[in-house]
């Protein structure tokens, strides 16, 4: 099968992607897979990193407000489909595969336009922008969770199919995730990372936490900054480590999260949708601190549903501070039998099924041209 895969900006788009072309490579050995992306955004690193054909185009995304930026956004989608033409008419793909971002736009588009079937994936309860523009011309959504499909009413093929990050991480091996960070098996320890982009808060919460885990020996910290806060945190979070600092590892970014999050007892982070879908598949529990600068706040809706199964506690951004963070990370982590039940309520959210349900969905799809 020749499939081109888009979507991207940040890595809660991309990895779903890759995810459903791992799929394809397994159940149909032989196929070709093509990436569309934006060299602005971090697929340009990290596709080509797992041997996928890379190609880009220029697009930038809508801003809600009224704005000049907007009618180059315009003009910059018109060249967007226009490129995007070219590539699909040179790659013959049986299938465009978007999973969100806006560089999903143009190339979705013009294959419709140019009858190639598509199929779109949502990660998250609230649709994004790119995506419901997209649902009047693809024949096909995939969405990960049941009440995401009101949003898609008026399209045919909708179907629940969770996130395929889920059945990315099942097939991570624990004991490299423990060597990768230097840690004896069975370490426990604490993986808090921003999304896939960093945050600053929380950050800025984890400076003041690390020193505190005195208090809870044996324990480690393994604190993701994002490439852009790496030398700001890692400077500031020195100071203050002290005999503590053996246990804390700090780094800018993990390129093998999968078999990271399959050794961690506890993850502490954003609540981004294919972080959560990863997590709920190994069962892992969590303290969520949803971002608050996202469309519709749906950072907030994607830790509720973790929250109310009993699978992680969240903690709003304006209420975060070291202190209130170091003593929910205390709570569970000195407590077996409470990160137990969290992790029994993790995993039952779980999909690992994921992948295969969209490859499903991909082969009906392609088999109707
Ligand atoms: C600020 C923003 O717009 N965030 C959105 C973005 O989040 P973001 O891009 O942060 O995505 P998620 O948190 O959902 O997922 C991050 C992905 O990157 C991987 N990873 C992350 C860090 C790292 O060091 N190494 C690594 O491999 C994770 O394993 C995961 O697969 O897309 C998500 C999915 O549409 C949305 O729910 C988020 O609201």
């Amino acid at each position: 099968m020749r499939v081109v895969l888009t979507g991207g900006g940040t890595g809660g788009h991309i990895y779903p992607a890759l995810a459903i072309g791992r799929e394809i490579a397994d159940k149909q050995p032989g196929s070709s897979l093509l990436y569309i992306g934006t060299t602005r955004g971090l697929e340009s690193r990290i596709v080509p990193e797992q041997g996928i054909a890379f190609e880009d185009i220029t697009i930038t995304g809508f801003r809600r407000s009224l704005s000049w930026e907007n009618v180059r956004t315009v003009m910059r989608f018109v060249q967007g489909v226009r490129r995007s033409k070219q590539l699909l008419k040179s790659f013959k793909p049986d299938i465009v595969v978007g999973t969100g971002g806006y560089v999903c736009g143009p190339v979705v588009y013009a294959a419709s336009r140019l009858g190639i079937p598509t199929l779109i994936h949502e990660q998250n309860v609230l649709p994004g922008l790119t995506n419901k523009f997209l649902s009047r011309y693809v024949d096909g959504v995939a969405v990960s969770f049941p009440e995401s499909a009101a949003h898609f009413a008026k399209c045919p093929n909708v179907v629940y199919a969770g996130n395929p990050c889920a059945t990315r991480v099942l097939q991570a091996n624990r004991n490299s995730g423990y060597e990768s960070l230097g840690l004896k098996l069975g370490t426990p320890f604490v993986l808090a990372v921003g999304g896939s982009g960093g945050a600053k808060a929380l950050n800025e919460a984890l400076v003041q936490a690390a020193p505190l885990l005195r208090k809870l020996p044996g324990v480690h910290l393994v604190f993701v900054t994002g490439e852009r806060f790496y030398k700001d945190t890692e400077a500031a979070i020195s100071k203050d480590l002290l005999d503590v600092a053996s246990r804390v590892k700090v780094v800018p970014y993990i390129r093998n999260m999968p078999e990271v999050l399959a050794a961690a007892s506890l993850y502490v982070g954003r609540a981004g949708a294919s972080f959560l879908a990863e997590i709920t598949s190994l069962g892992i529990p969590s303290i969520l601190i949803p971002s608050p600068n996202v469309t519709n706040n749906h950072q907030e809706a994607n830790a509720r549903s973790l929250v109310n199964a009993g699978a992680a506690k969240m903690i709003l951004e304006r209420e975060l501070t070291g202190d209130l963070l170091f003593a929910r990370i205390g709570e569970i982590m000195g407590d077996e039998t409470r990160r137990a039940e969290m992790s029994k309520a993790s995993r039952g959210l779980g999909m690992p099924q994921s992948a295969s349900l969209v490859y499903e969905q991909i082969v009906r799809l392609q088999q109707k041209r």
